[in-house]
């Protein structure tokens, strides 16, 4: 395994800490030069953990400094991948750029990582020189995660995707507006809680009055969420999908490597919910034909993933595992309700579970980092 010089920006924010805790736990620092950018504290001192010592944080839009790494792990977001990558590529730099913003995610040169699915993808790209690799939207690369062993099957003919998407996809401001909602929400009928025979119906008054007032928890997401749901994720776009409805087609079939002949129509709505850090998906999944149940199970569970937890559809299996309260914080994604439809036996229902900002943000970039380090012959 080669060292390699690795430039960190973006390590402070809610991804980049859970980047940090992740290659901290897999012991990734051991044979690599850290070197920790900030966007706003140049030559402040940078963490010091495990027995590494760096040098004092580097300016993250420094071109000179930046190009003096073998490779850069972003986590900073989309407008300093603007700002700093293509100048870095204009100063000569040949490094591997490993970034989680969406910006240069669907770029000729890009190739979009999560290596359990793609790894051959990934290979051919580092075997043909490629350099930028981008993790995926945090919800494609979770339903990957929990079916893509039934597109690696050429089973897949289309995938509706109904999403319940966590807080954490909009950032850390947006979690803590979450908890300070519910919070305002208790305090708003608290008295009337401890009453056991309070009206519930005066409590559902002042709980919607609570929410439709000026001063609820709402500068974030626009809206109350808190007791609510927002079926509206990222950009409006001119046909009338969201942007992450957008990303769930054209990202799947970039990461498993489809042209335009075998593309796989995926489409859905994308709907914010209550949840801290876990995204969750209802899938319909047509079939190209009518394949035995089981036999979709048996495939699913002897794929290799080591992380896919497939729930059986009992109602105890699925209250205990198919929740983000049992998924959060794990690397496990729980696959369940996997059903035939009533519509026939090309339609399957599926619904899975995952932590977004582990294997939908930050767990696919450290991977790359070990990838690079350690590429197949
Ligand atoms: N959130 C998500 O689910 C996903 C996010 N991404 C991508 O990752 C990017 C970063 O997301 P996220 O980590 O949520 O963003 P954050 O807002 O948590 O962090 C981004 C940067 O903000 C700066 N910052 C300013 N104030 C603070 C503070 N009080 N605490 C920590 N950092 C602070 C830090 O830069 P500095 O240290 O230089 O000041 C930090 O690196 C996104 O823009 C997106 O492109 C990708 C997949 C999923
Ligand atoms: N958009 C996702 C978070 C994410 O992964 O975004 P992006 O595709 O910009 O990296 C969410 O809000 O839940």
């Amino acid at each position: 395994m080669s060292n390699l010089t690795v430039g960190l920006v973006g390590w402070r924010g809610m991804v980049g800490s859970v980047l940090i805790q992740r290659m901290r736990e897999e012991n990734d620092f051991a044979g690599i030069t850290p070197v920790f950018f900030s966007t706003s504290n140049a030559g402040g001192a940078a963490p010091s953990f495990d027995g590494i010592s760096p040098s004092p944080l580097q300016d993250a839009h420094d071109i000179a400094a930046l190009a003096a790494c073998d490779a850069i792990i972003t986590c900073q977001g989309g407008d300093y991948t603007q700002a700093v990558h293509q100048p870095l590529r204009d100063s000569g730099w040949t490094g591997y750029w490993i970034d989680a913003a969406s910006t240069l995610r669907m770029e000729h040169d890009s190739i979009i990582i999560l290596d359990p699915v793609n790894r051959s993808v990934i290979d051919s790209a580092l075997a043909e020189g490629k350099k930028d690799f981008i993790g995926g939207n945090c919800t494609v690369s979770l339903m990957l995660m929990a079916i893509g062993e039934l597109f690696n099957k050429g089973w897949v003919e289309w995938v509706s995707a109904m999403t319940y998407q966590a807080a954490s996809g909009s950032g850390a401001n947006n979690m803590r507006e979450l908890i300070n909602g519910m919070g305002v929400l208790y305090d708003a009928v608290k008295d009337k809680l401890a009453d056991p025979a309070s009206a519930i119906l005066e409590i559902d008054k002042k709980i919607a009055a609570t929410q439709r007032s000026a001063d609820f928890p709402q500068q974030y997401f626009g809206v109350p969420l808190a007791g609510s749901l927002i079926p509206y994720i990222d950009s409006q776009l001119e046909n009338k999908q969201s942007r992450e409805e957008w990303k769930g087609g054209v990202e799947t079939n970039k990461i498993l490597g489809n042209n335009a002949e075998n593309n796989i129509a995926i489409d859905g709505m994308c709907v914010r919910v209550g949840a801290m850090r876990c995204h969750a998906q209802g899938l319909t999944i047509k079939l190209k034909k009518d394949i035995p149940l089981e036999e979709i199970e048996a495939a699913l569970r002897n794929s290799g993933n080591q992380w896919l937890d497939v729930v059986e559809d009992d109602k105890e299996a699925t209250m205990k595992r198919l929740t983000p309260v049992a998924v959060t914080g794990t690397l496990t994604v729980a696959l369940g309700r996997l059903r035939k439809l009533n519509m026939g036996g090309e339609y399957l229902g599926a619904f899975t579970v995952g932590d977004q900002l582990l294997w939908g943000a930050a767990e696919p970039l450290r991977r790359m980092l070990n990838i690079i380090r350690e590429p197949k012959n």
